[in-house]
């Protein structure tokens, strides 16, 4: 069965500064452009639904034009969280598991995406994570209350691949905010199997982060 897909892209890229992140440039393309081709790529695609800052429908639907031109897509507008987002993703959608993704996650691949989404099947979904490499530490007004194990702690990362309608009903519960999708099922009492995704499948969230990604990016190109 076709996997249907969301690229939430309708962020306010307050973290990254003045300009918008996702039209920013990455090796010569627009960065939202490396998700739209990897997602391309994804055997047993099924409509790619990408998810745009409401008014800029237009501007979206002919990156998507222009940067993946063989898959069926449509744009719709976001709201004001990432949950509204993909909401208004899923709401497009019509496959049973969903594949939610960050358009500000650039270096995602198409083994990645298909790796998670065959990892979810029977499943609540799957996410992509890894191992975090740093401790880390539970902090309350300047002061550690927490020593997590690390052994068990992981970076989630995207592409989140849901059941659709698990999605909906858990996000009907109740309208507080979660910031990922494995969250948002867990209200149900679901939780989703994780697939080791790659360090660098970073999340563009600072200046610094696309300035990584383009060394990232290159390392990748002269390694082909
Ligand atoms: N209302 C929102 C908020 C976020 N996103 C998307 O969710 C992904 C992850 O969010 P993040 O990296 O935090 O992006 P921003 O919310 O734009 O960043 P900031 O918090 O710095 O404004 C991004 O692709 C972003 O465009 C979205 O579609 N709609
Ligand atoms: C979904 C996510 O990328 C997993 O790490 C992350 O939670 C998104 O957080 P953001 O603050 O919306 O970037």
């Amino acid at each position: 069965m076709p996997t249907d897909a969301v690229i939430v892209a309708a962020g306010a890229s307050t973290r990254f500064g003045s300009a918008d992140k996702l039209t920013a440039d990455l090796a010569g393309r627009p960065l939202i452009a490396w998700s739209l081709a990897a997602f391309e790529a994804v055997r047993g695609l099924g409509c790619l639904v990408v998810v745009a800052a409401p008014g800029r429908e237009a501007e979206f639907e002919e990156l998507a034009r222009t940067w993946c031109p063989r898959v069926c897509f449509r744009v719709v507008a976001g709201g004001a969280r990432r949950r509204d987002s993909v909401e208004a993703g899923l709401r497009t959608c019509s496959s049973r598991y969903v594949a939610i993704h960050d358009g500000a996650r650039p270096l995602v691949t198409p083994a990645l995406i298909e790796r998670t989404i065959e990892a979810a099947q029977g499943l609540p979904g799957a996410i992509a994570a890894v191992p975090v490499t740093d401790t880390i530490k539970e902090v309350r007004g300047g002061r550690i209350v927490g020593h997590p194990d690390r052994s068990l702690l992981w970076a989630a990362q995207t592409p989140q691949v849901v059941l659709r309608q698990a999605w909906l009903d858990a996000a009907a519960m109740s309208d507080n905010d979660e910031t990922d999708d494995a969250a948002m099922l867990s209200r149900l009492g679901l939780e989703c199997a994780v697939v080791e995704g790659s360090y660098d499948n970073l999340k563009v969230t600072r200046p610094l982060d696309l300035d990584l990604a383009a060394r990232l990016l290159a390392a990748r190109e002269a390694a082909r």
